[in-house]
């Protein structure tokens, strides 16, 4: 008698695309105060490792053939480091970032001059929002976070900046505090209109979701990676992704499985001491998408 074989479903065949991507030296990074949980001023920092842990990630991008442009760091605000929090940038046009807290309101002038002189056209809003560390563009549509730093108004704003569909998304885990920290976008952007996929795909930490949102992510993305709890702690969701290679945490490794599995190229870089102002990979990449 033959035993049943199994067949398995060969992982599809994926593409990087090219990336541009703004950074920020962490020279004045260490950990003065307390805006997320992550963040123990009493904890020491070591500046000069920030550095070299960030020069690993920087140096990684231009390995893979991206592009990165540097914002130079300001003495008095260590997250600038953070620079997914400096905007949100869609076909050359910049939405600029009104911080939550006091401590990072500064930094939102020097995103904006950045974004000026380097010819984007910027937009600067009315609302609280933390930039693409709580918009991520999926396919052709904005997944917006809330709960914690950005708020509902602004994802009315960032709609009608962009002029595309918004979905809200609510936090409920401080852990979690920023949507970038819960979804990694792992395809390019390609909408139908660009002959790319109905839909680029996902991967999500349930848990950090109010039931709501997790109904509204179970029905966009069918074929989402869900990440373990585990792998979200160590914030392997907070990663960069061409659509083939995907850099994400060493300390994330079911996720890496679950990527090799999808047919992604999962790369580790250790950024363990830019955790501990509470950011990582995605955190300190914004991606300049131009027009
Ligand atoms: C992935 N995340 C959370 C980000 N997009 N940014 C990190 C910001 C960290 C900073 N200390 C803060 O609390 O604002």
């Amino acid at each position: 008698m033959s035993t049943p074989e199994t067949i398995a479903t060969p992982a599809p065949a994926r593409t990087a695309h090219h990336r541009r991507y703004l950074m920020c030296r962490p020279e004045h990074f260490t950990v003065s105060y307390t805006i997320n949980p992550w963040m123990e001023p009493a904890k020491p920092t070591d500046t000069a490792k920030a550095v070299a842990q960030w020069q690993k990630l920087h140096d990684l991008y231009l390995e893979l053939g991206h592009e990165v442009e540097l914002i130079e760091p300001l003495a008095g605000y260590p997250d600038m480091v953070y620079t997914a929090n400096g905007g949100f940038v869609i076909g050359g046009r910049a939405y600029v970032p009104e911080f939550r807290f006091v401590e990072r309101q500064g930094e939102a002038p020097a995103f904006a001059d950045w974004f000026r002189a380097n010819g984007f056209d910027t937009v600067m809003p009315e609302e609280v929002n933390e930039g693409e560390g709580d918009f991520l563009l999926v396919g052709d549509v904005i997944l917006a976070g809330t709960g914690f730093r950005s708020t509902g108004d602004s994802h009315r704003e960032v709609g009608e900046v962009f002029g595309r569909e918004v979905v809200s998304l609510n936090l409920i885990d401080p852990r979690f505090y920023h949507l970038d920290t819960a979804i990694a976008v792992l395809d390019p952007v390609q909408g139908v209109e660009n002959g790319g996929p109905e839909c680029a795909n996902i991967a999500y930490l349930p848990g950090a979701f109010d039931d709501a949102s997790r109904a509204i992510l179970e029905e966009r993305f069918p074929d989402a990676i869900l990440v373990s709890d585990e792998d979200g702690a160590v914030f392997g969701l907070n990663s960069a992704s061409d659509g083939y290679n995907v850099i994400i945490s060493p300390r994330a490794v079911g996720f890496e499985k679950q990527l090799r599995e999808r047919g992604y190229n999962p790369i580790m870089v250790d950024l363990s001491e830019l955790l501990l102002g509470g950011g990582g990979i995605k955190c300190c990449t914004l991606e300049l998408r131009g027009a």
